[in-house]
């Protein structure tokens, strides 16, 4: 079957089986509405998917494959799991990861990235990791973004957080925050509005995208006297991308009130310049709904807005809706990507 044809095939990775990522992706798959969007394959340790499946009650139609090639042969009652680093019951205890679940969390999204980039699949969609755990195993990434980013040899990758009323997009991401001033430059900034304006236009079907770019300082800097960045690289950045760019981009915005507008219709973006700036707003509105995107990359790659929740893994409790939104996300983005590529093609 051509491409364009087939249904969306969804590469999900469990993230950290001691965390809560079995849960909620057992929990995304047994939702019928997600199901008929996708064929999901698993890449995960099934010890941890079936114990999820029985924590929650979810009868699902479990199937070790071999190789993951065998993911079109599923059928669509069944849900497939590949498994390509095999683990033990103590290390896929709740809330107790050991050196091998690390290293089987990562095998898993370098799986999933083999898979898409060898077009046996269409898209990544990770449960989460434990950054703490992957960096004391000896794991050299802050976290997925830049990881996809080397796996990929892409040039830059931006997060993005997508919520129903709100998107937003990162200039810095897993960076201490006395550092982030320092790391604001007019090329990552027009870099990052350029990222986030295609992506926009390629995978959400926005013809023009209306992007707001955050200052940094309060009130955007008030004209210098709270600080010089929003003049001299923010601003700067700003009318860079306006003359280069076919969209509509506004900024140096204060970043205290732009999001009230955004969330309410006067933007398709915000551009912010540091982690908590962009995903506080996002998580405030809409967690367990939002869905992190990684944009820039040559393959479609969406994940949960939470991370393991070792307080709440293995007890059933863990909300499914953000991975129902990350798989769902996934599928549309693959349909809007190919309905652009045809439309070029015409
Ligand atoms: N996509 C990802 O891989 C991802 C995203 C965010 C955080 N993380 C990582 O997860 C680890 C723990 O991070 P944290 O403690 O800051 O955030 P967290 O999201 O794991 O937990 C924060 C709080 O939210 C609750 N919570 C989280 N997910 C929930 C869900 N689905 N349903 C109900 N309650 C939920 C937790 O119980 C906790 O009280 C860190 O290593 C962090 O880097 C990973
Ligand atoms: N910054 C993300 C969040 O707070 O939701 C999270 O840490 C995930 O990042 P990666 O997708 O890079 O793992």
């Amino acid at each position: 079957m051509p491409e364009s044809g087939r249904v969306p095939r969804i590469a999900i990775t469990m993230g950290d089986p001691c965390g809560v990522g079995p849960e909620v992706v057992a929990a995304a798959l047994s939702d019928p509405e997600v199901r008929r969007q996708c064929l999901p394959v698993v890449i995960g340790e099934p010890l941890a998917f079936r114990r999820a499946c029985k924590v929650l009650g979810v009868e699902a139609e479990v199937r070790e494959i071999r190789s993951p090639e065998s993911v079109a042969e599923s059928s669509i009652k069944e849900v497939p799991v590949y498994c390509p680093m095999r683990l033990e019951e103590r290390d896929v205890e709740p809330g107790k990861p050991t050196n091998r679940t690390a290293r089987a969390t990562i095998s898993y999204i370098e799986t999933a990235v083999r898979m898409t980039m060898e077009g046996i699949t269409d898209a990544v969609c990770t449960a989460p990791i434990n950054k703490a755990v992957l960096a004391s195993s000896g794991f050299p990434f802050p976290g997925h973004t830049e990881f996809l980013q080397y796996l990929t040899g892409s040039d830059k990758a931006v997060m993005m957080l997508v919520g129903p009323s709100l998107r937003v997009s990162l200039v810095t991401i897993h960076v201490p925050l006395r550092e982030v001033c320092s790391l604001l430059s007019i090329e990552g900034i027009t870099d990052t509005i350029s990222i986030t304006g295609k992506a926009l236009w390629e995978f959400f079907g926005i013809e023009s995208p209306r992007i707001a770019v955050c200052g940094v300082n309060p009130h955007a800097g008030e004209g210098g006297k709270f600080g010089r960045e929003e003049t001299e690289i923010i601003g700067r950045a700003v009318k860079r991308a306006s003359d280069m760019l076919p969209f509509q981009i506004s900024g140096p915005h204060p970043a205290d009130t732009v999001f009230f507008h955004a969330c309410r219709g006067a933007y398709d973006a915000v551009v912010a310049m540091y982690h908590d700036q962009g995903l506080l707003p996002i998580k405030l509105l809409h967690f367990h709904e939002a869905v992190n995107v990684t944009l820039g990359l040559p393959l479609i790659r969406t994940s949960v807005d939470h991370g393991t929740a070792y307080d709440i893994a293995g007890k059933g409790l863990a909300h499914p809706g953000s991975m129902k939104a990350a798989v769902s996300l996934a599928a549309k983005m693959v349909g809007q990507g190919r309905h652009r590529r045809e439309a070029g093609r015409t």
